[in-house]
């Protein structure tokens, strides 16, 4: 039996629909990504997997479970970390542990889950004195206490620093070396195409693609880039025309093109015709960025709720600031 079973997930609100239609089946010891932009319905589908929402119409199997109605029985097997979690401030991590891991049959020790999730200093001290990036390691020890079958995280690297985020993609791949079944959701496409075996892009409320990185390059047509440095003293427009977007950032030229080997022939026999060594010059896959872009749409990608937070994720997670400018 698969961990996820959805079909025809359905939820509206106020007449208009956050979850419409959406249909997914995740196997037990899969690793998967919900990728979308905001507004997409990823934490309402989630938050229904969960139990925290009530589903409109469909059929949603999780562990065996109807999640509304799954009971003590069907939290005691899954992990969540939410968004925004609030905490009892003036507690410790480790009380707070202590207190979550009551609630389950077979909770992972204390100190092992302070150590994995790197909170050893801040262990004893009051929650109210812990930074952005430490209480989301705080969320992420308190989702993994119950030693969870599954384990949802809504977004969990959000805030945390270069360091902190490596520790986590390894918490996540050690937990997921022992087993445990991981649907997480994130902003950052490095994050995805780092953790999940499996990509899930959904826009409006439906799957829009799924797959692997590489089989979503196929799905979404998206185009091998060459690139090269232009040599010195040409004008861009001396370039043969090839592929089917050229972009220029600097004196790098990027080409998109689907016929790579024909396009690569044609620009070195100009080059080697014209006397040109063209430096730098690679072909490299897709990145998921590109296919997500290409899937998305830029425009439908800025248009949701807060572009400005939106294209700052983006940045931040691709390590680029702003695309260069489209030339043709
Ligand atoms: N409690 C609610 N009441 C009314 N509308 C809601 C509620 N929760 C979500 N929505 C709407 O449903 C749609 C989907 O929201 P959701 O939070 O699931 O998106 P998301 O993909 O998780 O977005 P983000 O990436 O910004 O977290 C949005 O248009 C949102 O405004």
């Amino acid at each position: 039996m698969a961990a996820i079973e959805v079909t025809g997930l359905r939820k509206v609100y106020g007449g208009v629909a956050a979850v419409d239609g959406l249909d997914l089946v995740i196997e037990r010891g899969e690793v998967v990504a919900l990728l979308g932009p905001n507004g997409a319905g990823k934490t309402t589908t989630v938050e229904i997997l969960e139990g925290y929402r009530r589903r409109d119409a469909g059929t949603v199997s999780v562990l065996g479970h109807d999640p509304e109605t799954g009971g003590g029985e069907f939290r005691a097997r899954i992990g969540v970390v939410l968004q925004e979690a609030g905490f009892e401030e003036n507690f410790t991590p480790r009380e707070l542990l202590r207190l979550q891991a009551g609630w389950y049959p077979h909770p992972r020790p204390v100190a092992e889950v302070i150590a994995l999730t790197g909170l050893e200093e801040k262990a004893d001290a009051r929650v109210s004195t812990l930074s952005g990036g430490q209480r989301r390691r705080l969320d992420l020890a308190l989702g993994i206490i119950g030693d969870p079958e599954l384990l949802f995280l809504d977004e969990p690297t959000t805030g945390f620093d270069p360091s902190a985020r490596r520790r986590a993609w390894e918490l996540v791949g050690s937990l997921r070396d022992l087993g445990a079944t991981i649907l997480l959701t994130t902003h950052y496409l490095d994050e995805a195409e780092h953790l999940a075996d499996r990509v899930v892009i959904i826009d409006h409320g439906r799957v829009l693609a799924q797959g692997t990185p590489d089989e979503l390059g196929a799905v979404a047509g998206v185009a091998t880039v060459i690139s090269f440095r232009i040599p010195e003293g040409l004008a861009e427009d001396a370039l043969p025309a090839i592929g089917r977007e050229r972009r220029l950032a600097g004196s790098v030229v990027e080409v998109r093109s689907a016929t790579p080997t024909a396009d690569v022939a044609v620009l070195a026999t100009w080059a080697v015709e014209n006397g040109y060594e063209l430096d730098g010059l690679t072909l490299a896959r897709p990145s998921l960025e590109d296919v997500y872009l290409d899937l998305v749409g830029e425009a439908d990608h800025v248009d949701h709720t807060d572009a400005a937070a939106d294209e700052a994720s983006t940045a931040a997670a691709t390590g680029t600031s702003r695309k260069p400018e489209v030339v043709r």
